[in-house]
């Protein structure tokens, strides 16, 4: 295949397959009809698409989604097949030249203008403008809304977890096996490398996105192996050399030496799972990453006390309810008197034994282990009792870089939990995390609107009782004013025919709805937020590559203040209309209210 082939197959596999014109809603194609049939083919419209809460008790979002929306609109054709369907789904009555009229449509009328993708938002500025014919502007709308939606949710969750976990430890996405379905895992896996994550156990993704790939093994894995018998070939290769080394052997006596340093028995481990992690070191010598807690005390029955004792408020006791071993003496006494032995002694006392003793024969032949993962009990506490571990190991072997293994933790861990086990104390290097960041489980929909505000030059208003409701007519313009500090410090939405704001210019900047509430603005930054993405048929400012969206997102959510980012009740981002638009607003809003009649 020709390099120009093989990267037009590339490009194509980035888009998503299933995002074509009839991933929408009926009603947006019966709405199509009735306005082709009252005549309202030439009519214009300007919509905007935007949201109107922060997700995840939040007062930020990140905006992601826009290079799909652009592949949309580059693609937007009604194949024969696809008006086939509709000549059978619509009613018999619906008039042939309709159809016509669709095989004909395509995007080539529509000028869409955006933010940029990564950056943070605010309720009720447009992340996208949509102008043009009515029609088609209005079929764009679901698709759209989906593909915005979701996006900006996940990366927006994404880039919650990068911020609570801090910069020294790294992430990844372990969701696919939990998500919406495989649609929503491949867009999780690829909104939260936008967001902040560092890798993803995807593999599709990896490939079609260029995400690190990663990974550790199963459980399965591990039970998959019973005795040392299980062992297919006691050999490793040394590293440097083509000799072959007795790596059971090996093994083996590393583990007596390790056990007498750690003080426990070798009886203790369990075979079978030694037997599996010196099969995985054999495939991988250079990348021996080993769970350690297959035969742990959780694997002896006792899961029932273990989990309400400890978690019942969602934290663990280490630190906080702590006896002088770093355990709640409630939990552990229960647990002593349900199975007769100390939980504390035995508690990883196999894998972290076994794990030493393969990591250290495998140094032996020439190899570093990478470190292990932890998959159940009190994530705090044992990755403490590794980290010691290993210290221990490092010291007596002389080997300064054992300290330092990677201790991966997993096991339904969300924004709490991440925050909880800062507080606690903890020497997890990396967090590998599945459902809730996957499914968004804290707030599972962004919300995002698509409203008409504008039809062939005319301003519209949506009113509500509900005041948070009523959408902004008309073409605007956003604007981000920056404080003399260089932090953002309010959106402002300006009619389109309006001057921009400018730098060292006082800008008097009003809540859209309530009158008293107003602030002058002497910028020292003016950022217009939107670009022209689509005009005139093409794409006319090319999406940021992945590697950079993510980037963006980590400067843009720089420009904020940490106030407005903290995870409780952080303090809201103002976004702000001109006077003019505010008085436009409520002129409208006058013409528009119906006046009640008192009997
Ligand atoms: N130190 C800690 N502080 C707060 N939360 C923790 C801590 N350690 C673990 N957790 C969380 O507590 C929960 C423990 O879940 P659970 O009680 O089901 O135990 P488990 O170890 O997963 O048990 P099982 O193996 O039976 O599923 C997980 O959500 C985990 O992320
Ligand atoms: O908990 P999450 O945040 O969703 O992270 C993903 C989970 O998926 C795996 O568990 P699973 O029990 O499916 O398989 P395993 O045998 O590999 O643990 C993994 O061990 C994590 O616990
Ligand atoms: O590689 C892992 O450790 C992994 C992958 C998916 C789900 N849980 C764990
Ligand atoms: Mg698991």
């Amino acid at each position: 295949m020709s390099s120009d082939k093989q990267n037009n197959v590339k490009e194509m596999a980035r888009q998503n397959g299933i995002v074509q014109p009839l991933l929408t809603d009926f009603y947006q194609i019966t709405m199509a009809y009735a306005y082709w049939k009252s005549g309202k083919v030439n009519d214009t419209a300007v919509f905007d698409l935007f949201f109107r809460t922060n997700p995840f008790h939040g007062e930020f979002t990140i905006f992601a989604g826009l290079e799909e929306c652009l592949k949309f609109l580059e693609n937007f054709y009604y194949s024969d097949s696809d008006i086939e369907y509709l000549k059978q789904t619509l009613p018999a009555t619906v008039e042939y030249e309709f159809y016509d009229y669709l095989k004909d449509l395509t995007c080539k009328d529509i000028k869409l203008s955006a933010i940029e993708e990564g950056s943070v938002v605010f309720p009720r500025v447009p992340l996208l403008r949509v102008e043009g014919p009515l029609i088609i502007a209005q079929l764009l709308e679901t698709t759209l809304l989906t593909l915005v939606n979701f996006a900006s949710l996940m990366a927006t969750n994404a880039a919650r977890y990068r911020m609570f976990a801090g910069k020294n430890v790294s992430l990844l996405e372990f969701g696919l096996r939990r998500a919406q379905g495989p649609d929503g895992g491949l867009s999780a896996s690829k909104y939260s490398y936008i967001g902040g994550f560092d890798g993803t156990s995807n593999v599709l993704a990896g490939k079609m996105f260029n995400i690190p790939v990663k990974g550790t093994h199963a459980h399965s894995f591990v039970t998959s192996f019973s005795t040392l018998d299980d062992i297919h070939s006691v050999s490793l290769r040394h590293a440097d050399c083509s000799r072959q080394c007795d790596f059971l052997k090996m093994v083996l006596e590393s583990r007596e030496r390790i056990s007498e340093i750690l003080d426990v028995s070798p009886d203790e481990a369990s075979d079978g799972e030694l037997a599996a992690l010196i099969s995985y070191a054999q495939a991988f010598p250079s990348g021996f990453m080993a769970l350690v807690d297959t035969y742990d005390v959780k694997r002896y029955n006792i899961q029932g006390l273990f989990r309400h004792g400890r978690h019942a408020n969602g934290h663990s006791g280490y630190n906080s309810n702590c006896g002088s071993n770093g355990r709640s003496i409630r939990n552990i006494s229960s647990i002593r008197s349900a199975c007769g032995y100390s939980t504390f002694e035995r508690t990883l006392r196999s894998g972290l034994l076994n794990f030493c003793a393969v990591a250290i024969a495998l140094n032996e032949c020439g190899y570093r282990a990478v470190g292990i993962r932890i998959d159940s009990g009190d994530l705090a506490y044992l990755s403490v009792l590794a980290r010691e571990t290993f210290k221990r190991v490092a010291e007596k072997f002389d080997l300064p870089w054992f300290a330092k293994l990677t201790i991966v933790a997993s096991n339904d861990i969300n924004e709490e939990t991440i925050l909880s086990l800062h507080e606690q104390g903890h020497s997890i290097d990396c967090f590998g995390i599945g459902t809730h960041l996957v499914t968004c489980q804290r707030q599972p929909a962004l919300g995002c609107v698509y409203k008409l505000v504008e039809i062939n030059g005319q301003p519209r208003i949506k009113l509500s009782q509900d005041v948070g409701k009523v959408t902004i007519p008309g073409n605007k313009e956003a604007y981000r004013l920056f404080g003399a500090d260089g932090h953002a410090l309010i959106d402002l939405l300006q009619r389109s025919s309006e001057p921009a704001p400018e730098v060292g210019q006082k800008v008097l900047c009003r809540h859209p709805f309530q009158e008293s509430k107003r602030a002058y603005v002497i910028p020292s930054k003016v950022e217009h937020l939107y670009k022209v993405y689509w005009n005139e048929g093409r794409i006319c400012t090319a999406p940021k590559p992945l590697a950079e969206v993510r980037d963006r997102v980590q400067s843009s959510l720089k420009t904020l203040r940490q106030d407005i980012k903290r995870s409780l009740n952080p303090t809201p981002y103002k976004v702000a209309v001109s006077d003019n638009l505010y008085n436009f607003i409520h002129d409208l809003w006058l013409q528009n209210a119906p006046i009640g009649e008192l009997f």
